[in-house]
């Protein structure tokens, strides 16, 4: 028998409803800030385990689809994504519980050190690698994360980096972030595909992931600066892409461009990304 690799996930034991939390054991700790969906606090699980919870605010979310959705995510584990744990769906508001990140956002990360970080190319690169490293994990099983960005990310001790929301976007009700038209739609994230027919695949997350590596190499800067929307929307319909970072290799802004090619099927698979992106910082670190 191959031995299990992996820990048990940290829901394993729970009752038959494996996915469901008993909210009585959860502890509340203070607001980590708040989301799309509501406030998001720091806690405690079963007494020892830290977590993070979002609360979720009534009618900003479809729960009963995601409820069943939480199923299939509890079995995506990785070390590079963040982990959900369950979801407390007995009363309103349902409560997504997920491990915790002690940094915060990858964007608020990068902007907060950034003199340390923006001279410090390796570790530029490895947080973007580990982030391609999430990202194949979720298209080897099929699964689309709809809004890959630095703010998507979190940190956590010793610089892991984690790709966290994948698939929510799916529940978002506030058309104003789920239309392509919108004001919250994540526009300088989207490809063509996306802007036109809102065509989503693992090939639009490549596009996004693009876009994350200049955030990182940009050490927090917004794409495309102060553009509006409709003027980055014009841009990238003329094929116009992002400048070279200054901290940025020549040869990472070239897997940047690849990534950000017009057509879904001239860009890479994070599969073949993370390799390059191996190859590359063995070659530079
Ligand atoms: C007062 N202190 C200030 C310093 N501080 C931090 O900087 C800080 C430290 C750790 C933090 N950790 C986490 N923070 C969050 C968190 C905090 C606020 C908002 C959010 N984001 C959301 O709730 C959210 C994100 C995306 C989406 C869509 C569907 C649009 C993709 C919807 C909702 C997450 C989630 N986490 C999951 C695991 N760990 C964390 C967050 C912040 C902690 C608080």
């Amino acid at each position: 028998t191959t031995p299990c690799d992996r820990a048990a996930p940290a829901t394993a034991g729970l009752s038959h409803d494996k996915w469901e939390i008993d909210h009585n054991e959860l502890m509340l700790n203070e607001e980590l800030g708040s989301g799309q969906f509501g406030v998001v606090r720091k806690g405690k699980w079963r007494g020892s385990i830290e977590v993070a919870v979002k609360m979720m605010k009534e009618g900003t979310m479809s729960e009963d689809d995601f409820i069943e959705e939480a199923k299939v995510m509890t079995k995506l584990q990785h070390t590079n994504l963040v982990q959900l744990y369950g979801v407390c769906s007995k009363k309103r508001p349902i409560f997504i519980v997920t491990e915790y990140m002690k940094y915060g956002s990858l964007l608020n990360h990068l902007r907060r050190y950034e003199t340390t970080l923006c001279n410090n190319r390796g570790l530029l690169l490895d947080m973007c690698i580990q982030v391609c490293k999430g990202m194949a994990y979720l298209e080897r099983h099929n699964y689309i994360h709809r809004d890959l960005a630095a703010r998507n990310c979190l940190v956590g001790t010793e610089n892991i980096v984690k790709v966290a929301d994948f698939g929510l976007a799916r529940y978002v009700l506030d058309d104003q972030y789920t239309s392509s038209g919108g004001s919250k739609f994540p526009i300088k994230w989207a490809p063509p595909e996306v802007l036109n027919y809102t065509r989503f695949s693992s090939k639009s997350d490549i596009w996004a992931y693009g876009v994350l590596m200049w955030e990182v190499f940009s050490c927090g800067k917004m794409p495309y600066g102060r553009l509006k929307n409709t003027e980055v929307v014009e841009r990238v319909q003329k094929g116009l892409i992002l400048e070279q970072p200054k901290a940025c290799y020549k040869e990472v802004y070239d897997v940047m461009r690849k990534c950000w090619s017009h057509l879904p099927e001239n860009r890479p698979s994070f599969r073949v990304l993370k390799d390059q992106l191996l190859t590359i910082s063995q070659r530079i670190l």
